[in-house]
C-alpha cells in the first residue's frame, strides 16, 4: 500500500462544501482509503494576490492507484465540482495537489512529486505537518515541520478536524 498527501483549496463559493465534496469523493473512490483529514485553514491569497481568501486542507490516503492514475482522479474531482482553469494562481472552486508519494520522486511532464512550490507554501506545509509531523522532502531529506514553522504568515486555522472524528463534523 502507498500513502499520498493531497492538498485541497477553494477560494470561490461556499469554499468548506467544496472542500467537503472532494474529500468524499476521494472516500468512495476504489483504490483509495482516506486515512486522516487534517483542520481546515483561511490562507491569504498566495502568488496572484487579488483575489478572496482561501480554505485550505490536506489528506493523508493510503492507495492502489500510481501517481499517475491519482492524479487522473485528482483531476475528475475538480471537474467534477466545476474547476474551470481561467487566471494563473487565480480564483478556483477547488485545486488538488498531490504533494507527497511515499517517499518518491516523479518527474514527468504532467506531474511532479514532491510538489514543486510544497515547501515555500504555508497553506500546504501546515496542514501537511498537523497529519505527520516527521514528514521529509524527499529531494533534500529538510524536516517539513521546520519549514511549516517558518512559513505560518497568513495562515490561520478555521475549523477543527479531529482525525477520524472528521468525518462526523463534516456532516454536522
Ligand atoms: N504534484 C502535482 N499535483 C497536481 N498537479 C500537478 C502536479 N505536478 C504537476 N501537475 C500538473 O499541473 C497541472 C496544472 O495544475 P493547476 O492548474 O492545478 O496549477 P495551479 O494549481 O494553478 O498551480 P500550482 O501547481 O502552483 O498549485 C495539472 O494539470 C498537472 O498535470
Ligand atoms: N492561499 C492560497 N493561495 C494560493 C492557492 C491556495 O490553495 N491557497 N493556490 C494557488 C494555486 O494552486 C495559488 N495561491
Amino acid at each position: 500500500m502507498n500513502r499520498a498527501y493531497i492538498s485541497l483549496g477553494s477560494n470561490i463559493g461556499d469554499r468548506l462544501h467544496y472542500l467537503q465534496q472532494a474529500v468524499q469523493l476521494l472516500t468512495v473512490t476504489e483504490g483509495i482509503h482516506v486515512n486522516q483529514v487534517s483542520s481546515v485553514y483561511e490562507t491569504d491569497p498566495v502568488g496572484y494576490v487579488d483575489q478572496a481568501a482561501f480554505l485550505n486542507m490536506v489528506v493523508e490516503l493510503e492507495t492502489l492507484l500510481t501517481p499517475h492514475e491519482l492524479l487522473k482522479k485528482c483531476n475528475e474531482i475538480e471537474t467534477e465540482l466545476g474547476r474551470m482553469r481561467t487566471i494563473h494562481w487565480g480564483p478556483r472552486t477547488l485545486d488538488l495537489d498531490i504533494l507527497l508519494y511515499n517517499e518518491e520522486n516523479v518527474n514527468t511532464k504532467d506531474l511532479i512529486i514532491p510538489h514543486p512550490r510544497m515547501a515555500e507554501r504555508g497553506f500546504v506545509l501546515i496542514p501537511l505537518v498537523e497529519l505527520n509531523s516527521d514528514l521529509v522532502d524527499p529531494l533534500n531529506k529538510q524536516s517539513l515541520s521546520k519549514l511549516a514553522h517558518i512559513q505560518k504568515e497568513g495562515v490561520h486555522l478555521w475549523r477543527t478536524f479531529d482525525g477520524v472524528d472528521a468525518f462526523v463534523l463534516f456532516e454536522s
